[in-house]
């Protein structure tokens, strides 16, 4: 392919920082600031560069006709009971948003509840989450635009479907929780923020605060209940217990998976509302371990934690003896799998949730005696969602795999066996999943840890050496990636003969704390190594040969993506790095990155220092000594304030600086910065078409991808 012009942008050699003694440069500080017009003609003149590059692919209208195709199929969520009503969420296939409908019961003429598509034209503004009062007459509708972490919190009256005047803005990584009397409400917010936000800023969020509002007041007069001024990092979330009694308080400092837990009986207030401060019992002021509610009879209270238990197990907790020493066990650690989740259902089971080697397993157990007595029938695959609370007398749940679009089963556990139905089924027009396959291997990392991988791909594909690969990883927070349904790597399997490729690389929660602990902090590195391998066993295993690898990954993922495109060019044809974290020595100081030290570390620290400066993507580009560096698409969006657009700027202006001007370099390095979106959550569809479609189309250019119909 003729070889590209980059844009030369300024480089500012005065920017120094010192670092424990080692002075560091960072040209490219000036792109931290959104607003000049410095960085919007630089991000003009990327979008100017990647764009036609793009859509000179030849075949991107088919891709994008067939992507469009493929989609056109109805999408339910799982249904679950409010009060005396039934919602759930719908898409017909092509909408922007999902549409909440709710029903009298399962078999009534469903009704529009909630349409967020006439939010906007666009389709750009999105229900981030809601939350009924116990009895389902109010609606609390938690929104968001653009797709930033920024809500406004708007409530409805579910039986007339009309909007209260109480509007609740500067909301973020919020709690909602109404009081039992439907007069109050818990929420967080970030009181310090500037009013202009929208999500384009970098501010960090520090301060966070618990309000109570009381309804049909003005936000203005809302108390803060609970404030941390001597830890601005810490955030906090409330919530009822089961039995409207209680109040509970979960606090953080970070991505650890650790929190405090307070409490405050509630039945000692009378129904005045909260006037200030509330006097919370400390039942846990320490960040030792999780303590996950599930439920309480009484003063029992039920809770998941990783206290002694990487791979979780289940406590109770007498609130009247609350010594550790009284502490009992009441479902105990797995011996080999994680357990991931847990819900009360029906007054007197609990319906758990396990992960055996990345694919779920779900069990009914018995409330009070923690005993097993059922276990669902599942295939290979996991369970997307699930519905059902301590008072509903049955469940819904979905189950997904890589080639199955989610099903709903719906399950009654008025007795102790389990007979599950299929409530919903999926289909998608056009596509015989049969001609599909999908395999998990182990194979070995650097190190010789086992690193499960799933291979997804056409039934008679050749093993000749030349498939092409979509390798896509993540690594982090404690995050697994079990099985999941996506129409864009199905149609790379179909359309292109590819192969999807998922490894299970550490950072994760696949193997609980202990797979997390393997990957982060001075372990990150292993992150990297595990993908490499599964890259080298790809090659070894002759399923494909580096120029025909793809890598992709979003958010640490795009980190992922970075870190090992720079460290092996060899290995790959092209690198994807979506919204990814890039300036691992700056990445705190922006937005809500300060919570990510718990997998990173900080550059403030020596020591973290040490380690970090190796692998940050943006610190570590550097001309392969043989051959030229891959193909390298980063993408960010300017709304997107989880992880600040400034990361990808800097590490493209930094590529484009060290090996687009080598004459060897002809594989294309791009970047685009996509409109009024931001790190993924709540992007409406014609979005997503968009840019999976020019994902594929550079694959295609990049990767020498050849269509098949
Ligand atoms: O920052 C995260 N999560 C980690 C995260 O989003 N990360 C971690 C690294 C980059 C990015 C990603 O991988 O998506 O969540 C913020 C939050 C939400 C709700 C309550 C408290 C705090």
């Amino acid at each position: 392919s003729a070889k590209l012009e980059y844009p030369a942008a300024r480089r500012d050699e005065t920017v120094t920082n010192d670092f424990h003694g080692i002075t560091i440069q960072d040209p490219y500080r000036w792109l931290e600031d959104p607003d000049s017009t410095e960085t919007k003609t630089f991000v003009n003149e990327q979008n100017a560069l990647s764009n036609p590059y793009i859509h000179s692919y030849q075949h991107r209208e088919l891709v994008n006709k067939t992507l469009t195709k493929m989609w056109n199929y109805p999408k339910f969520g799982c249904p679950h009971k409010r009060g005396p009503r039934y919602f759930y969420g719908h898409n017909s296939g092509l909408q922007n948003q999902s549409v909440t409908y709710m029903m009298d019961d399962l078999e009534a003429e469903p009704q529009i509840f909630i349409d967020p598509n006439t939010f906007s034209e666009d389709g750009t503004v999105s229900v981030s989450s809601k939350k009924f009062t116990k009895d389902g007459s109010l609606c609390a509708l938690s929104l968001s635009s653009s797709g930033s972490d920024w809500k406004t919190i708007k409530f409805i009256n579910v039986e007339t479907k009309e909007y209260l005047p109480d509007v609740l803005k500067k909301v973020k990584f919020s709690c909602l929780a109404f009081t039992p009397d439907n007069k109050g409400f818990f929420y967080n917010c970030f009181p310090s923020a500037a009013d202009n936000h929208e999500g384009e800023e970098v501010d960090q969020n520090l301060n966070q605060k618990l309000f109570f509002h009381r309804m049909g007041t003005d936000q203005s007069e809302d108390i803060i209940c609970a404030e941390f001024p001597d830890n601005p990092h810490w955030m906090s979330a409330a919530s009822v217990s089961d039995c409207q009694n209680y109040l509970l308080l979960e606090i953080s400092e970070s991505c650890k998976p650790v929190n405090k837990l307070y409490y405050y009986d509630m039945r000692s207030h009378g129904s005045e509302g909260f006037t200030g401060l509330i006097p919370f019992i400390k039942l846990i002021d320490k960040f030792d371990a999780e303590y996950d509610y599930i439920t309480n009879e009484g003063t029992v209270f039920t809770f998941k934690t990783n206290l002694d238990a990487s791979r979780y197990r289940v406590i109770t907790i007498d609130f009247e003896n609350p010594g550790p020493e009284n502490w009992k066990t009441l479902i105990p650690e797995h011996p080999t799998d994680v357990l991931e989740n847990i819900t009360c259902v029906n007054q007197n089971k609990l319906i758990v949730i396990y992960m055996h080697d990345v694919k779920n397993e779900m069990y009914v157990h018995d409330l009070a005696t923690g005993e097993r007595k059922a276990k669902f029938p599942l295939e290979v695959g996991s369970i997307g969602s699930l519905s059902g609370r301590k008072e509903d007398t049955e469940i819904f749940y979905s189950f997904t795999s890589f080639l199955a679009p989610s099903r709903i089963y719906r399950c009654s556990l008025t007795t102790d066996s389990v007979t599950p139905a299929i409530f919903r089924d999926n289909q998608i027009a056009g596509i015989d999943v049969s001609n599909f396959e999908t395999s998990q291997v182990f194979y070995s990392s650097k190190d010789g840890t086992k690193i499960p991988m799933f291979i997804v791909h056409r039934k008679d594909l050749p093993r000749d050496g030349n498939n092409p690969v979509w390798l896509y990883g993540y690594g982090g927070f404690n995050i697994s990636l079990t099985p999941y349904f996506s129409i864009s790597r199905l149609l790379y399997l179909k359309h292109f003969n590819g192969i999807f490729a998922l490894p299970n690389i550490r950072g994760g929660g696949e193997y609980g704390e202990e797979w997390h602990k393997g990957g982060k902090l001075d372990k990150k590195q292993n992150c990297f190594d595990d993908f490499i391998s599964a890259a080298e066993y790809l090659i070894q295993e002759k399923y494909t040969q580096a120029s025909r690898i793809t890598i992709n990954g979003g958010s640490n993922g795009g980190l992922l993506v970075g870190a090992c495109i720079n460290q092996r060019p060899d290995l790959f044809g092209a690198g994807i790095s979506d919204v990814g974290v890039l300036d691992m020595l700056r990445f705190h100081k922006f937005t809500i990155g300060h919570y990510w030290v718990s997998d990173y570390g900080c550059s403030d620290n020596k020591e973290d220092f040490e380690y970090i400066i190796k692998y940050s993507p943006l610190h570590t580009v550097k001309e392969p000594i043989i051959g030229q560096f891959p193909a390298l698409l980063v993408c960010t969006a300017d709304h997107d304030d989880r992880v600040a657009p400034l990361h990808s700027l800097k590490y493209m202006a930094t590529v484009q600086h060290v090996l687009g001007k080598s004459e060897k370099q002809t594989n294309p390095l791009l970047l685009q910065v996509e409109c009024k979106a931001g790190h993924g959550a709540g992007k409406p569809t014609a979005k997503i078409i968009e840019e999976v479609t020019d994902k594929i189309a550079f694959m295609a250019l990049t990767t020498g991808l050849e269509w098949r119909d």
